[in-house]
């Protein structure tokens, strides 16, 4: 199933935004905040002191200060035959314009498709000081029934929005270091939240349960990051014509993405690059939106080593009529609500852009942003190389850290992405002509 619940969608907006590389930052937000309709306070919270003191003294500890990140907006997504505009929090140049040059491509051919499980996670009661695990786990799936009402009956909230703990598992370790183990887990929907406190909670209510029925001793009562029921998932077709550029043909391009994927797939130090460059586009959006990137990363690496070996994420392919296909398939374990999702006003303003009206909807997007990212690498890399796009953006970053300022920036920028030489060295040697006149 698809996350987008079409009763409560938003109206259709077009993300193409053209000609949106060239306005300034200020024109951007202007236009982009038209485009998706967001208020004054949604506006502002782009700016200087969008997070202010107060807010984020009462987020974590010992504040001393706010952190700020650049947030640029993909254009072009067409998910699943709607359109939208995707703020991303990252520090690396040229992953907005990567996401949004294959987002480009694949508009013209249908655009991504995809589809999530329901949002199912898992809490783990760790069970010790059993002497018989096997017959302690009989025990507990008989006491099935109670187990869950016992969970159930702490979050009404939760049980009111149609979610809830569905059934547990009982995983028997015979030998650790310590002794026979169990773990008992409880499967729960947390419907439009991250989830991490709701199963907390509910795995400390059953903890007491649990060690009645077992006889055994409970000690760790945590959710698991291997989210591995609450999964998203995306694909993309393009013809092989449609990725030619001027000095590549498109067949070329096409299976040069499938060989540099077959590259990731047998081997894990490939692998490790290739799934980094795909995070590229999903970590920014978990960012933005105030969710935990720190889980999603977790359940992205488990989740890639899941047969024993570590490997890639995503595939690539030709498929019978000749188009590359791609498709990622991984844990997304996004919320609406909890966390820092309706803390930040920032991250309140981005899932205003997002349009997202479902946590499943928002981990469909993400994952749809993480295929292209892994695109738009694979593509660079299988033709001209990384560095030509990538360094002449990075151009402006050198051209910073040379000292260059206002207009110089750009100009030095410029000047050391024609030469195809950016370095820190040529940068100052460049400003000193700029601020020399020569
Ligand atoms: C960087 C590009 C897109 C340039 O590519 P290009 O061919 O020079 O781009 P273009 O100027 O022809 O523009 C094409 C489209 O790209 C977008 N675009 C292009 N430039 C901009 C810009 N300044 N601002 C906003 N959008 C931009 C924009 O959508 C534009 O369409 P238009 O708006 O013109 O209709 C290309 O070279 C590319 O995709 N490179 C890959 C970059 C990448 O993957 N970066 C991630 C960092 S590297 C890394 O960490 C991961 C890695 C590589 O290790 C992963 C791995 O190994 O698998
Ligand atoms: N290992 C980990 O990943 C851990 C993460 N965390 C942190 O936990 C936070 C996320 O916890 P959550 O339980 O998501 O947040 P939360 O506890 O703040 O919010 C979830 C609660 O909001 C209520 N709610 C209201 N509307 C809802 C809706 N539409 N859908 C679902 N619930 C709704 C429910 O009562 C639900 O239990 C993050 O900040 C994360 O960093 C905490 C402990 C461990």
């Amino acid at each position: 199933m698809t996350g987008l619940r079409e009763d409560t969608a938003r109206p259709a907006i077009s993300s193409r935004l053209e000609g949106l590389r060239n306005l300034s930052p200020a024109e951007r937000l202007d236009k982009v905040a038209q485009a998706v309709d967001l208020g004054d306070a949604e506006h502002q919270s782009f700016g200087r002191g969008g997070l202010p003191l107060a807010l984020a003294n009462g987020m974590i500890e010992n504040v001393i200060g706010t952190f700020e990140l650049p947030v640029g907006i993909a254009t072009n997504f067409t998910i699943n035959g709607r359109d939208y505009l995707i703020p991303m929090a990252v520090e690396e140049p040229s992953v907005v314009a990567a996401a949004s040059y294959m987002a480009r491509i694949a508009r013209a051919h249908g655009g991504f498709h995809t589809s999530s499980s329901q949002p199912i996670m898992r809490a783990q009661v760790q069970v010790l000081d059993i002497r018989d695990p096997h017959a302690a786990r009989a025990r507990v799936l008989k006491e099935r029934d109670a187990i869950v009402a016992a969970a159930n009956a702490k979050d009404k909230m939760l049980i009111s929005l149609g979610g809830g703990c569905r059934d547990i598992e009982v995983h028997v370790f015979d030998q650790t270091p310590v002794g026979p183990m169990l773990a008992v887990h409880l499967l729960v929907d947390v419907r439009d939240a991250m989830g991490a406190n709701t199963v907390n909670t509910m795995a400390e209510t059953v903890a007491p349960l649990v060690e009645a029925i077992t006889g055994g001793v409970v000690r760790l009562r945590i959710l698991s990051n291997y989210a591995d029921l609450r999964l998203a998932r995306a694909t993309v077709t393009i013809p092989m014509e449609a990725l030619k550029t001027e000095d590549y043909d498109g067949e070329r391009i096409a299976r040069g993405i499938v060989a540099a994927c077959a590259f990731a797939i047998v081997d894990p130090y490939r692998a490790a690059t290739h799934n980094k460059g795909i995070m590229n586009g999903i970590d920014p959006i978990v960012v933005v939106t105030g969710n935990d990137w720190r889980a999603i990363e977790a359940g992205a690496h488990v989740w890639a080593s899941r047969s024993g070996r570590y490997t890639s994420l995503s595939s690539w392919e030709i498929d019978r009529d000749g188009r590359l296909v791609g498709t990622l398939e991984m844990p997304m374990a996004l919320g609406l609500v909890g966390g820092a999702t309706k803390t930040h006003p920032a991250a309140r303003a981005a899932l205003k852009i997002l349009g997202v009206q479902s946590a499943q909807e928002l981990a469909e997007v993400a994952v749809a942003v993480g295929l292209a990212q892994n695109m738009a690498a694979l593509r660079a890399l299988a033709t001209e190389g990384i560095q030509k796009g990538h360094m002449a953006l990075h151009a402006r970053n050198i051209a910073i850290v040379a000292g260059a300022v206002g207009d110089e920036i750009e100009r030095v920028a410029g000047a050391l992405a024609a030469s195809h030489d950016v370095r820190v060295d040529r940068a100052k040697e460049l400003l000193e002509e700029i601020r020399g006149g020569t």
